[in-house]
């Protein structure tokens, strides 16, 4: 892909939160109401499906319909990323092509799941879906929950196909990081992961980063963003501390998407309970989440008065 066609994967994409209404069923209108809230805030994107998404934990008829929703509503301002992946290659291959069909800007998958998978599978699934659409394909590198260990070779071998834009990785290891980068090349997107080292991926080579935690504070990591693009790195150093412990406390509830869904649902942004095994907030919970969504008020202020 040519770089300028790159540019708008970059930037702070929002890992979206699943859409349910109050009886748990799929909702496009809660999907469309908190696409919208981003494409206000300013985001560059959106990625669909993933885990925050809760696509695992839904049939393909309801991740189409959440898909169709949010496409219909911001796909003219943001880059629309559909995370399509499944357990088996036939059902991400009709995600794919439902996902070209309603116009999502490019599809992400992470390895099939539940099974070891040998790399050769691994590639052979990936390939299926590059070669049943015309779209941009992003890799999602996520072993920590597919158990599947991407090699620099693998990853190397699939970069030198055109569709083949990019990988999300969400390692730790920033070294990995940088190591896809290099195995990649200018032209690769390397897009970064874990919320918590967004400054330090993008210090050693991430284009931008994709998160799951950016949905309740994309003002924060905006600020971040801007801040690393004019070289102040000690602002923006400051800001992701900020961002890292809200990170913490919401890592402290039973389940990260519950807290994240209450914390909108306190702006107004009702996005239903996470679905089961996923745990919403508890009842004695609500106080605490109360006032860590004020303190992220309170830093979105401070950002916006600057
Ligand atoms: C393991 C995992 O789900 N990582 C997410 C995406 O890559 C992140 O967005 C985290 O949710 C976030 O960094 C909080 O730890
Ligand atoms: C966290 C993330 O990026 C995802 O929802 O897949």
């Amino acid at each position: 892909m040519k770089p300028d066609q790159l540019e708008r994967f970059k930037g702070i994409t929002v890992a979206m939160y699943s859409c349910y209404d109050e009886q748990g069923k799929v909702s496009a209108g809660a999907a469309r109401k908190l696409a919208r809230y981003y494409a206000t805030a300013g985001v560059s994107g959106l990625y669909v499906g993933g885990s925050s998404g809760e696509g695992m934990l839904q049939s393909l008829e309801e991740r189409k319909a959440i898909l169709a929703a949010v496409v219909s509503e911001v796909g003219r301002e943001l880059t629309v990323i559909a995370h399509i992946g499944a357990p088996s290659t036939r059902d991400s291959v009709e995600l794919a092509q439902h996902a070209e069909l309603v116009g999502a800007h490019a599809v992400s998958a992470v390895p099939a799941i539940y099974y070891r998978l040998s790399p050769e599978s691994v590639e052979a699934h990936w390939q299926a879906i590059i070669d049943s659409t015309s779209l941009p394909f992003i890799i999602y590198h996520i072993p920590q929950t597919t158990g599947f260990q991407l090699s620099k070779s693998l990853l190397t071998k699939m970069a030198t196909q055109d569709k083949v834009i990019g990988v999300k990785i969400s390692v730790e290891s920033t070294f990995e990081l940088q190591q896809f980068k290099a195995a990649g090349g200018d032209d690769f997107l390397v897009l970064n992961g874990p919320d918590e080292q967004y400054l330090a991926g993008r210090s050693i080579g991430a284009d931008g980063g994709i998160g799951g935690t950016y949905g309740v504070m994309p003002e924060l990591f905006m600020k971040i963003e801007r801040c690393y693009q004019a070289g102040d790195m000690v602002e923006a150093r400051k800001w992701q501390f900020i961002v890292n412990d809200v990170i913490t406390e919401l890592l402290s509830f039973p389940s990260l998407y519950g807290a994240c869904k209450a914390i909108l649902k306190l702006r107004g942004i009702d996005s239903g309970n996470p679905r089961m095994p996923l745990l919403p907030v508890a009842e004695t919970d609500w106080e605490r989440l109360q006032c860590l969504n004020e303190r992220i008020k309170t830093y979105v202020a401070q950002v916006n008065e600057l």
